[in-house]
């Protein structure tokens, strides 16, 4: 006999996004989950037996969807047909009750499916979202309609001009769902019985479309306002905002009186299209969408990551990267042992650690609950004997080789067999790191980029000892603390700051030639990046650079004959001390009571100064100085290609978004230089720059953008070739 609930599930049809189509993990509504949804759908609606319709998420995935196949986007914005369009409007015709049962995600277009339901309903974990703009479009499948028209044209701007995932919570509250599963009760089933205790409503009522804007979030003028307002706060459509330009656009379109909702949804409809198809910014950042994941995947053919991942880890050094390390890893529940080598050191670097995690619950990221755990698990230890129970050991003690070798030494004695021995440096050897312990084959680089804690990028650094299984648990490990782990090889500055050096380096030359230290930093912050070379190295230490070039037995008269050499950025340490931010001065003043002592202003001194060292200031023309500082970092972006320091062009666009501050909608510096400037034009330049300066070392063109050019090929379409020709 069959039960109440059984009885109830009969009478409900379960349709399943992407159900059978195992290679679609995130049930995107590509070409056949569309045909194949749409079928269903109809099928159902013509079942007199079927009283309700329930859309789920396929049993393959963790996901409801993650919407519209980007794949599937190209300039000519046509989709093979049914369109996602179709399979909603037909879906929203439905005379029945119909419940979207989200678990996962649903995002984008797969939120828009959700809305042209009657009714939504989750799991209690599940999150919402329209992310379109990050990908420099807008909702294109009716979402900027009628989000407004179930909640608020104040919600709808807010999520959809960030893109941000919504909680379960939240999007009940705005009236995005309807109704959230008990824990322990299976979302789908919870829709089932939403939908037939709701089979006695009228449909037609219930439509998204049917709502009227203007009722529920207050009349035309206030939302104009919030509309015009919204625009002032957001990025300028030439900066980067032209996605989210648009989605206000369209957002007005739905309160606009005497519209209907055909006449909204084809405002929506011309806007997506013509970002879709004439956007560059929106070209760049679905580059950088799918570069993020190559760059962050695992090598092709690497063994798969220790499962279960081990979870015992132990950090060298309490200083402020080591604990910002700790705290990473307490907050993703590691057990970590935090090792230094006295007492106050290690109440220092817990206090940093303490700190850090309550600012996770101001900030509304953790629960009081969720940090206290998290900091429970944290163990202290002066002496490196407390790590011989760790899985893996990140050592952030300063930057000194011999006194990293000690300690890898030592440790060699202390840690279990299976230990991954990491080190966290920006500028050392990781070969000669490695080098000291018996088995190196389980040591590795971890370039944290400071404040460890706050940067998402981590540089993971094989060495020639590294083995493939440690470079896939390491990979594993830098994303289980929710850090973009990009894998680089070993050379010096690996290669963020390998880039960094000429770029920086030329930026000096610039004004050793009249430049103006705010001009060279605005034609950079011009171009969209978040700062500027002189800015950088202020925040940086100039005196570490300073250093760095002592080193190298380069400062203070030492650079070798024919080497062009300024000595400008040594001199504004040695003459005027100005060593940065953390003195208040340094290319810039800094007033301690103007944005907590980091906002850069202009330094008559420096000005002063720079007239005495190199003469009257010159002008240059802004597109001068981008090409005379970015050509450089850009040429020096394919000699590492070359030299296969990293294995694609994705790996450096990467790690100059989440490391360098470089604007998403340019799609990182190799995206830029091929797609937007032109890889000839890079080279003539660089060419006619190494004739001029041929002194400096960074204007020799690389061979491999020499050989790009004569193919008329593109790096990208290089980077396929190659791996192509591995397989
Ligand atoms: C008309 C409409 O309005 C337009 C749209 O809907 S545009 C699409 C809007 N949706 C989005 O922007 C969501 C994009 N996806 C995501 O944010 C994340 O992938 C996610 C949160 C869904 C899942 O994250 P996570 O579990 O970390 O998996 P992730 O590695 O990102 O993705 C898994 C795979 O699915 C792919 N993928 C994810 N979303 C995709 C999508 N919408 N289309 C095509 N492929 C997608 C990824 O490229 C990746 O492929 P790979 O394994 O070959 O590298």
């Amino acid at each position: 006999m069959l039960g109440r609930a059984s009885k109830r599930l009969m009478s409900t049809r379960v349709l399943k996004i992407a159900q059978g189509i195992d290679k679609n993990r995130v049930n995107s509504l590509g070409y056949e989950t569309r045909k194949n949804l749409l079928n269903e759908i109809n099928a159902a609606n013509a079942d007199p037996s079927v009283k309700a319709i329930v859309i789920a998420g396929s049993d393959h995935s963790s996901a409801f969807s993650a919407g519209a196949d980007i794949t599937e986007f190209n300039a000519s914005g046509e989709f093979q047909s049914p369109s996602l369009h179709d399979l909603i409007e037909t879906l929203e015709s439905v005379q029945k009750p119909t419940v979207a049962a989200i678990k996962g995600v649903a995002l984008g277009g797969g939120l828009e499916l959700a809305l042209a339901c009657k009714y939504r309903v989750s799991d209690p974990r599940a999150k919402v979202g329209l992310p379109e703009v990050l990908l420099g479009i807008i909702p294109g499948a009716g979402g900027t309609q009628r989000l407004p028209r179930l909640s608020s044209v104040k919600f709808a701007l807010d999520t959809i001009t960030s893109g941000r995932m919504i909680k379960a919570k939240e999007a009940f509250d705005n009236n995005v769902l309807d109704g959230i599963a008990p824990d322990g009760q299976s979302v789908e089933e919870f829709a089932s019985s939403f939908a037939l205790s709701s089979a006695s409503n009228s449909a037609e009522d219930l439509a998204a479309r049917n709502l009227s804007t203007r009722s529920v979030s207050g009349d035309t003028s206030t939302n104009d306002a919030m509309c015009d307002a919204a625009k002032e706060k957001l990025p300028q459509p030439h900066m980067g905002g032209e996605a989210v330009h648009g989605a206000v656009d369209a957002i007005k379109a739905s309160y606009e009186s005497g519209k209907s909702f055909e006449e909204c949804i084809e405002t929506e409809m011309s806007i997506f299209m013509d970002l879709l198809a004439n956007s560059a910014q929106g070209r760049a950042r679905r580059h950088a969408f799918f570069a993020e994941r190559i760059a962050t995947g695992l090598p092709r053919g690497a063994p798969k990551p220790t499962s279960p991942l081990p979870n015992k880890v132990g950090v060298i050094g309490a200083g402020t990267m080591g604990a910002g390390i700790a705290t990473c890893f307490l907050r993703a529940g590691y057990d970590v042992t935090l090792v230094d080598v006295n007492a106050e050191g290690l109440a220092r670097g817990e206090k940093i650690v303490q700190v850090n995690l309550s600012q996770d619950v101001k900030r509304g990221r953790a629960t009081q609950e969720r940090a206290d755990k998290n900091l429970s698990m944290m163990k202290t230890d002066t002496s490196l004997t407390g790590l011989s129970e760790v899985d893996m050991v990140v050592e952030a003690v300063f930057e000194n080789m011999d006194l990293k070798k000690k300690i890898f030494k030592e440790l060699d004695g202390i840690v279990a067999p299976h230990t991954i021995l990491c080190t966290n440096t920006s500028t050392l050897d990781i070969d000669e790191i490695g080098g000291v312990v018996k088995d190196s084959s389980r040591t590795m680089g971890m370039h944290f980029f400071s404040p460890a804690n706050v940067m998402k990028l981590v540089e993971n650094v094989h060495s020639k000892h590294t083995s493939e299984q440690t470079i896939s648990d390491v990979t594993a490990h830098t994303k289980k603390i929710g850090k973009i782990g990009v894998l680089v090889g070993n050379c010096d500055g690996f290669v963020g700051n390998r880039m960094v050096a000429p770029y920086t380096g030329e930026a000096a030359f610039c004004v050793e030639e009249g430049a103006g230290v705010g001009d060279v930093d605005s034609a950079i912050v011009d171009l969209g990046c978040a700062i500027g070379p002189f800015t950088m190295g202020d925040i940086a230490g100039n005196d570490i650079g300073y250093l760095i070039r002592q080193e190298k037995g380069w400062a203070d008269g030492g650079a070798p004959a024919g080497l062009r050499y300024t000595d400008i950025p040594d001199n504004i340490v040695k003459d005027l001390g100005r060593i940065g931010q953390k003195a208040g001065k340094g290319w810039y003043d800094y007033d301690p009571k103007i944005g907590k002592g980091r906002v850069p202003m202009h330094s008559e001194e420096v000005e002063t100064w720079l007239e005495k060292a190199r003469g009257e200031g010159v002008l240059f023309e802004d597109k001068d100085l981008v090409e005379r500082s970015l050509f450089p970092l850009v040429n020096e972006g394919f000699k590492i290609l070359e030299e296969g320091i990293c294995a694609r062009p994705e790996h450096i666009d990467i790690i100059y978004i989440y490391g360098y501050g470089w604007p998403v909608w340019r799609g990182g510096p190799m995206y830029w230089a091929d797609k937007q400037v032109g890889l000839e034009h890079v080279l003539k330049t660089t060419e006619r720059y190494y004739e001029k300066y041929g002194g400096s070392e960074w204007w020799q063109p690389s061979q491999l953008l020499v050989d790009l050019v004569k193919e008329g090929k593109s790096v990208y379409k290089w980077a396929n070739d190659k791996s192509k020709s591995k397989l």
